[in-house]
């Protein structure tokens, strides 16, 4: 029995900085971003958005453009490092919003739950769910991730920025991807990326050194919680390298196979915090499993890297890259990191191209090579299905990026310092967070969202 990925949706934040606009702002060569990175534009979430809002939207498409009965959907497992709450998941946020909308108690049986792992949390959550199927397979399950990935201004990674979600229906016999068994995993516990509890000491503060109550806050130390990470950006890329050959070659040998593994995968879908982070990185791979020798047995470790950087520049990568990488990393140029969504819309991007290009994908293998930093990756694969372009016919990826609403760089960076108060796009159709609790005790932080027709 077959499964995997029956049908797909997607929110993102539907509001952008064009990145030359950025990069003339930050005193950046555009060329840098755009040709060195792959970056066209950054989507920033709007006043009333959050990663539940994402979430929410992207399963509200799912259940309506898909016509889902409620009542089978056994689980629905949220892949997201974006919690807006240490105990309450996002999981159960979507759960009322969905009962609010498509009536009380229909999801009262669903299991749900949220999955961190940095951007590889939407990956586990699915290989969960298939195993789910794999021994329930008249059950149906559901992951959506969600992420708002937000960087320090001026930082390195500021124009990497991005937000919004993905929900994909998995269930037996699937309609778009099938996925194998083998699942290779890489794993190692660094700080290449990481979102830490933060303290400022209260005297700093309140300049009182007697740790009287701040806004009721007793203790001496304050915690502060910010969406950006504290990460090291060149040494996150070497993790990403390492971990993702790791897990390549150990997927090979699950595989019990000599030959390249690339070259029996028509597509190749990475986790991309930025557009061309794949081709980036994926070099080091491309010359050790490559059937003719390109790295020496005995290269001195100075000219390895030398080496790999030449391997980038050659030909037979460039056509490899446009041939296998590049239909991944066209949505990821108009959108930013989705972090724990990108490589699920890598794997959209690449299905929307080919839709839209009319070019038949049933039957081919694609690779599959995930990452989240903290450290771990999986490679895994899968074979697309007969009746993809149907299950795929409603999602529009491509005609929705087209109607993002361009902003400027003062509300970019007004949105960004929480200035802003009201939403620069009018929401319709839509999730839209309504308020938070400030005045009931017991209710202090609960969030409140509405549906907006
Ligand atoms: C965060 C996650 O989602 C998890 C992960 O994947 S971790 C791995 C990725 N890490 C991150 O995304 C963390 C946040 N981002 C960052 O720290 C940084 O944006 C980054 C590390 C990703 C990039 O760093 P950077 O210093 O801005 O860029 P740099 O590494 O120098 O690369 C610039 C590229 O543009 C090229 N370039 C520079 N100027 C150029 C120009 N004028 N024209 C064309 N290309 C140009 C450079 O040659 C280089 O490309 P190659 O190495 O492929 O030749």
């Amino acid at each position: 029995m077959k499964t995997g990925i029956d049908a797909i949706s997607f929110d993102v934040a539907n509001i952008h900085l064009p990145i030359k606009t950025l990069a003339a702002a930050r005193n950046i060569e555009p060329e840098k971003l755009e040709k060195g990175l792959g970056l066209l534009k950054m989507t920033f979430p709007d006043v009333h958005q959050d990663a539940v809002v994402f979430g929410a939207n992207a399963l509200t498409k799912l259940i309506q453009d898909n016509n889902l009965n409620l009542n089978e959907i056994s689980r629905i497992y949220v892949g997201t490092e974006s919690g807006i709450d240490s105990s309450k998941p996002i999981a159960s946020y979507l759960i009322s919003l969905m009962e609010q909308k498509f009536g009380e108690d229909s999801l009262a049986e669903c299991d749900v739950v949220d999955f961190t792992f940095a951007c590889i949390g939407g990956v586990d959550a699915l290989q969960n769910c298939l195993d789910f199927v794999k021994l329930n397979p008249a059950k149906k399950a559901i992951v959506v991730t969600s992420d708002f990935a937000k960087y320090d201004l001026n930082s390195g990674g500021e124009y990497t920025q991005g937000a919004g979600a993905a929900a994909m229906l998995v269930t037996a016999n699937p309609r778009i991807i099938a996925f194998d068994d083998n699942w290779a995993t890489s794993t190692k516990g660094v700080f290449d990326f990481f979102k830490p509890y933060r303290t400022i000491s209260k005297e700093e503060i309140t300049q009182n050194t007697n740790n009287d109550s701040w806004f009721d806050n007793l203790e001496a130390e304050i915690e502060i919680h910010k969406d950006q990470p504290v990460f090291d950006g060149q040494y996150s890329n070497q993790c990403y390298m390492d971990r993702t050959r790791n897990a390549y070659f150990s997927f090979k040998k699950l595989k019990n196979t000599t030959e390249t593994l690339y070259n029996t995968w028509h597509s190749i879908v990475m986790h991309l915090p930025y557009s061309f982070q794949g081709r980036r990185m994926l070099s080091e791979i491309y010359a050790l499993d490559s059937a003719e020798k390109i790295i020496a047995d005995d290269i001195a470790p100075a000219d390895y890297q030398t080496k790999i950087k030449e391997v980038a520049k050659s030909d037979d990568y460039k056509s490899f890259v446009t041939e296998k990488l590049q239909p991944a990393e066209l949505a990821s140029s108009l959108i930013g990191n989705l972090y724990t969504g990108s490589i699920f819309m890598g794997l959209l991007s690449t299905l929307a191209h080919f839709y839209d290009t009319n070019k038949e994908v049933a039957g081919e293998k694609f690779g599959f090579l995930a990452y989240g930093s903290g450290s771990k990756s999986k490679v895994f694969e899968g074979t697309i299905q007969p009746e993809w372009k149907s299950a795929l016919a409603n999602v529009k990826l491509f005609e929705n990026l087209a109607e993002s609403v361009e902003i400027d760089f003062n509300t970019y960076e007004s949105l960004h310092k929480k200035e802003q108060k009201t939403s620069v796009r009018t929401p319709k159709q839509e999730w839209v967070l309504d308020r938070i609790e400030k005045e009931i005790p017991v209710l202090i932080g609960a969030r409140y969202y509405k549906w907006v027709e």
